[in-house]
């Protein structure tokens, strides 16, 4: 399998589950540590790396909401995004849609503004660095209720021209879509997309409600979805995209281990399916390694891997010529490979 990773490298793709909080490396961490003189928990970046060891989501949660404290101003923001577009192009990805947790900033006293400004300035050098665009998506906290959503949505507003769409991250269980869904409704009216995380650890009734309720363009995650075959029928049928994380759902154990890891199976019954990072920088790898581990563990081909690559741009928010001039360089660059 090894002879694929050139392959897997060179291979153009977009990135559609990121969340930058989450591409926080333990050296990075220790570095805002110190230049924002912010106490942590550890006293190396060895120490740091040991602590990731993860049952489930909320025990991950745990650590990568601890881990943020260290982003205080604008710069950090920047430092973090850039070094995450630095990481992305050297994998390949020439377009990225990620993820940032406002309320995990404003809840600590950090303004909207310093995170999304600094976010923002880090896109837009990247474009012009790496070559690599992206969009911004604003995910609200379901763990938090909805009025902090609303509040959310409401000190957003001076951004919308830069931010792409709403989504929905943090603890799954026990907080399901229904609870969002008049926010996700006003999001809409505003001309954002949506997407949401629903069947990470969420029943696949969490999914139907994605759908139903939050009128998603996109889904997070999607695992369970393949528990109801009524409802991978209603994905198929909708071209919906999933955004997939294998390393994810393996450190966050939604898989026992990565030969078990249904990518393929997601496939083959028609699901528009994505490869992702999702916390590159806490579960062992970025996109081009996910790519990587699902090969060797699903022997999965470069036809396979194309198709993947191919849906990224698809399920993407970029407009349709856009997509299609990615999708003749992935073509011809897969032609040449
Ligand atoms: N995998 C994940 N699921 C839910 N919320 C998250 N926030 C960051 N990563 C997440
Ligand atoms: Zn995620």
């Amino acid at each position: 399998m090894n002879d694929l990773a050139p392959f897997i490298a060179g291979l153009p793709k977009a990135e559609l589950h990121l969340h930058i909080e989450g591409s926080l490396e333990p050296e990075l961490m220790f570095a805002l540590a110190r230049r924002n003189r912010v106490a942590i928990p550890f006293d190396s970046v060895e120490a740091v790396r040991a602590a990731y060891s993860f049952s489930n989501l909320q025990d991950f949660l745990n650590i990568y909401y601890a881990g943020a404290d260290v982003l205080r101003v604008e710069q950090d923001f920047y430092d973090l995004a850039d070094a995450y577009f630095a990481r992305a192009a050297a994998d390949g990805v020439v377009h990225a849609e990620i993820f940032f947790d406002p309320q995990t900033h404003t809840d600590r006293g950090i303004p909207f503004q310093v995170a999304a400004d600094g976010l923002l300035a880090a896109m837009d050098d990247a474009a012009q660095r790496h070559g690599v665009t992206s969009k911004l998506i604003l995910c609200f906290l379901r763990h938090l209720d909805e009025a902090a959503a609303f509040a959310t949505l409401k000190a957003a507003e001076p951004w919308l021209d830069r931010i792409a769409g709403v989504g929905l991250d943090s603890s799954e269980v026990g907080h399901p879509p229904e609870k969002f869904a008049r926010v996700f409704a006003a999001a809409g009216g505003m001309g954002l997309k949506r997407v949401a995380h629903a069947g990470e650890e969420g029943p696949p009734d969490y999914v139907w409600q994605a759908l139903d309720l939050l009128n998603v363009d996109r889904l997070d995650h999607g695992n369970r979805s393949l528990e109801d075959p009524a409802l991978v029928r209603r994905l198929a049928d909708d071209g919906m995209t999933l955004t997939v994380c294998p390393l994810s759902n393996h450190k966050l154990c939604v898989v026992p281990d990565l030969a078990s890891h249904p990518i393929d199976r997601m496939l083959e019954s028609g699901l528009r399916a994505t490869i992702n990072s999702d916390d590159p920088a806490y579960f062992g790898g970025y996109v081009a390694d996910n790519y990587r581990a699902v090969a060797t563990a699903r022997g999965l081909g470069k036809a396979d891997l194309a198709t993947l690559a191919r849906n990224s741009f698809t399920g993407s928010f970029l407009d349709d010529a856009e997509k299609a001039r990615h999708i003749a360089r992935l073509d011809a660059y897969v032609a040449a490979h």
